[in-house]
């Protein structure tokens, strides 16, 4: 049986299961198939335990079916594969030591100079962003020398505040259960979804929490740029062991869309030492991303591979009920009375993300508090009447499908079909990437509308165009007619 076995059985995995739960469960596991046995290592024993009892037979099943009838042997562990090809994983000794002229001149990337730069400024976008998210935040962790860690947890984002829905519910579990049992079972957390929905508020409640429960704990959280600055100073200022010591010594580390590490490559290995220590300790990491780790790109492989020991867990956008209790909570916060009426009707219309529902409800408060109105359906309209003609001339799935098959002469059934002929699985990429461009759904969100699959399939899809445009003038010629059709 050889070694790509697994791999394909993952392929037909993937189909049959639900995107989340091919990620937290299956997409983790790695595999070493050794005299016929294939061993399957989970990242912890609550991963190898669920896998046992709710997949394994079926995972049997496809081995078999791919392996000609014959079944082989799958035995679990929890661990991580032998690579024979891969180093050896450098323990959590420093990095080499070089001279501090080789270690900024060399090592750190322009990238890195630049973020170094702009967060420690204060005017560019970036940092207003930043700014905005930390507005409210209190409770610092640490200041220390010439180096200030600014960590702060912002005290409003609890779990109480946090509405629970089926888009969120295992990130909620796992949450809960990193902050009952920190440096436990999940280690690290890696929490990941498109934007404003949730990450960092959970991250928050976590850290809030551990203090809560022991309030020496010592909690780091900071946006990835800001770690990416810190280092940059520290090696400037010749500081970099204080940066590490201080780093190494929390209980907690919450890094925030660590996305923006993507090209930063003496902060990526920085990041590894320090995770790998934190890890070895006993000490917790929680990390949050935009996208599941292996599709980070110009992300270190070895760094990629961390990420995924311990619990990885996907934060989907809402559906209406879920909405609908959050605009009602959010209302209560602000002490407003919203009827159900009322949100049910804002829900509806503001479908993209949690950042934006409340964005329009705040939007709502303050009018009715300005013209002293009632909040109804037709005062809502008014009053969100620019966003709503926004969302509005948006294009929509539906008629993207329409268009790209009518010009292809297939039928939208196709397009949604399993078929992998290359006469639809090009319009079909087509239509993916189309649907990223011009909708404000989610990769979830799109894969759904295409036949319930993948969002790594609607990513991969959105690259190959990217790739195609630039290397078949065929292709470029029908995605700037497309853009034509649907944006005029
Ligand atoms: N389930 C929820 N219950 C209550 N509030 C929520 C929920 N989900 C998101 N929010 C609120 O939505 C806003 C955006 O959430 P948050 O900043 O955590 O998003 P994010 O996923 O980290 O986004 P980004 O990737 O852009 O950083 C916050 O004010 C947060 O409190």
């Amino acid at each position: 049986m050889p070694n790509s076995m697994w791999h394909q059985c993952l392929e037909v995995l993937r189909d049959e299961f639900p995107a989340q739960q091919f990620n937290t469960w299956l997409r983790p596991l790695q595999s070493d198939l050794r005299e016929g046995q294939l061993m399957l290592f989970a990242p912890n024993r609550f991963v190898m335990d669920w896998v046992n009892e709710k997949y394994l037979r079926r995972i049997e099943e496809v081995l078999k079916d791919l392996n000609g009838g014959q079944a082989p042997r799958v035995q679990m562990k929890v661990g991580s594969a032998p690579r024979e090809s891969e180093p050896v994983v450098r323990s959590v000794a420093e990095p080499k030591p070089a001279s501090l002229a080789d270690e900024i001149g060399q090592r750190v990337t322009e990238e890195e100079k630049s973020v170094a730069a702009t967060v420690a400024g204060s005017t560019s976008a970036g940092v207003s962003r930043s700014a905005q998210k930390i507005n409210g935040e209190r409770r610092p962790v640490q200041v220390e020398g010439d180096i200030k860690h600014q960590s702060f947890l912002n005290e409003t984002f609890t779990f109480e505040t946090f509405v629970e829905g089926k888009s969120n519910q295992l990130a909620r579990a796992a949450s809960m259960q990193v902050a009952e049992n920190p440096g436990g079972a999940y280690n690290p957390l890696f929490l990941y979804g498109g934007v404003g929905l949730g990450k960092t508020h959970l991250m928050h409640a976590i850290g809030n929490e551990i203090v809560r429960r022991n309030p020496k704990a010592k909690v780091a959280y900071l946006r990835s740029e800001r770690f990416v600055a810190d280092m940059v100073k520290a090696l400037q200022l010749n500081a970099i062991n204080e940066f590490k010591r201080y780093y190494r010594s929390v209980d907690a580390l919450l890094i925030d869309d660590i996305q923006f590490f993507a090209r930063k490559e003496r902060s990526q290995e920085e990041f590894f030492h320090t995770f790998n220590a934190l890890l070895e300790g006993g000490q917790q990491v929680i990390v949050t991303c935009d996208r599941f780790p292996k599709e980070i790109v110009d992300m270190e492989e070895r760094l990629k591979s961390r990420f995924g020991w311990g619990l990885t867990v996907m934060v989907e956008p809402p559906e209406l009920e879920t909405r609908v209790a959050i605009l009602m909570k959010k209302a209560e916060q602000a002490n407003v009375k919203l009827s159900s009426e009322a949100a049910f009707f804002i829900a509806q219309k503001i479908r993209s993300n949690v950042r934006e529902l409340e964005g329009a409800l705040r939007l709502v408060i303050a009018n009715a508090h300005f013209t002293g109105s009632e909040i109804t359906p037709p005062f809502i309209r008014e009053s969100l009447k620019d966003l709503l003609a926004l969302h509005e001339k948006q294009v929509s799935i539906d008629n993207i499908q329409r268009t790209v098959a009518e010009y292809y002469k297939i039928k939208v059934a196709d397009l949604l079909s399993k078929r992998r002929t290359r006469t639809v699985t090009r319009p079909r990429q087509v239509a993916m990437s189309l649907a990223k461009e011009l909708t404000n759904h989610s990769l979830p969100e799109i894969g759904d509308a295409f036949g319930g699959r993948d969002h790594t399939t609607v990513l991969h899809a959105c690259k190959k165009i990217v790739e195609l445009q630039e290397t078949d003038p065929g292709i470029r010629e029908d995605y700037q007619n497309f853009m034509r059709l649907l944006t005029t």
